[in-house]
């Protein structure tokens, strides 16, 4: 079922348009992210969404009724749609128990289900102004959800987080969706924050959705070197490598340009069939190694488990057809 239908929106601020004709349609408890760069226009989309910030055209429709805007409403915002800004803030001066209880709409064992879920059971007692920057945002969250919203907007709810708050805070996302049912709509710049979580992802490029897809598909097929870039580390192979490529690898190029993500190559141990390469360098990343392989003049970055690679050694790639990207 439809229930957020957003239609040909344009935003103007200035001269400048920063969101342009953008048209999606999210289901009940579809999980779409939002990817793009810095400035691309995400935070000022999701603002339209929630009423916040008035379309200079287009319409957004919740459950099939227009939302609207702050310059058609006394009190700004949709009841149905939270919106957890980037820059929340906490009321000061009161106990997290007090100010959860402002917004609350359900009853206690709900609201209990809650606090679980955004893990603050136990921060309940604290002032507000005793709390690290994640767990403020934890109970910013638990506050929209006590308002029992339909849909959710999470606005880069990962960035700024050290890596156990971070995993924390996806623990939550998924719950929300899981558990609660909630719809979640999420705008982040970080790959690996999304593409394990979001069934559909958009992406957005001065104000503009460049590419919509599953996550397999924008990380596997971007449709440009930009979409490529953001999520991940990406080899652009380069003019004088094509013939190469088509010819070991039964690539058809077609007059495009192809790009590979580093995982894809597979160091084997036959020459037939294979590219050669001398590893000029070997980079420990943890759980896998990135190497920088040479290949006439050209570098190409690979990731592989293997440990005994060292620099100076020669190695051979094979590429499957099916792993090229064509940009
Ligand atoms: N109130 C405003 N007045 C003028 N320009 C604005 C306003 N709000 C946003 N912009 C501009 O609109 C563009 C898109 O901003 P927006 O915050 O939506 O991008 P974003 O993709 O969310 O970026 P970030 O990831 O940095 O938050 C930017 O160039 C920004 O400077």
């Amino acid at each position: 079922m439809s229930l957020l239908h957003v239609s040909e929106v344009y935003r103007k601020e200035g001269n400048n348009f920063v969101v342009k004709n953008i048209s999606f349609t999210q289901n009940q408890f579809q999980k779409i992210a939002v990817a793009g760069e810095t400035g691309s226009g995400k935070s000022t989309l999701l603002k339209m969404i929630a009423g916040l910030v008035q379309p200079t055209s287009g319409a957004i429709y919740f459950e099939n009724k227009r939302v609207l805007g702050p310059e058609e409403k006394l009190l700004p915002g949709h009841q149905a749609i939270a919106y957890l800004s980037q820059h929340f803030e906490l009321r000061s001066n009161y106990k997290v128990r007090e100010l959860l209880l402002m917004a609350n709409k359900i009853t206690d064992e709900e609201a209990n289900i809650i606090y679980n879920i955004c893990r603050i059971s136990h921060l309940l007692n604290r002032k507000t102004d005793q709390l690290s920057g994640g767990e403020k945002q934890r109970i910013a969250m638990a506050s929209l959800l006590t308002a029992a919203p339909k849909l959710l907007l999470l606005d880069e709810p990962f960035s700024n987080l050290d890596t156990p708050h971070k995993n924390m805070m996806k623990a939550v996302v998924r719950d929300i969706s899981d558990i609660l049912n909630i719809t979640c709509l999420l705008v982040s710049h970080d790959p690996v924050d999304i593409l394990s979580w979001a069934d559909e992802i958009m992406v957005m490029k001065d104000g503009q959705i460049i590419q919509k897809g599953t996550p397999q598909q924008v990380y596997k097929q971007p449709v440009n070197e930009y979409t490529a870039a953001l999520f991940g580390t990406y080899n652009l192979i380069s003019v004088s490598l094509l013939n190469e490529f088509a010819t070991l690898f039964d690539i058809s190029i077609n007059g495009r340009d192809i790009c590979v993500r580093p995982e894809n190559f597979t160091i084997v141990s036959y020459s037939e069939g294979a590219l050669k390469g001398k590893v000029n360098k070997v980079l420990f990343c943890g759980s896998y190694y990135e190497l920088e392989v040479q290949v006439h003049r050209d570098v190409l970055t690979v990731k592989t488990h293997l440990r005994d690679i060292k620099e100076g050694d020669s190695i051979y790639l094979y590429l499957s057809p099916e792993d090229v990207g064509y940009v």
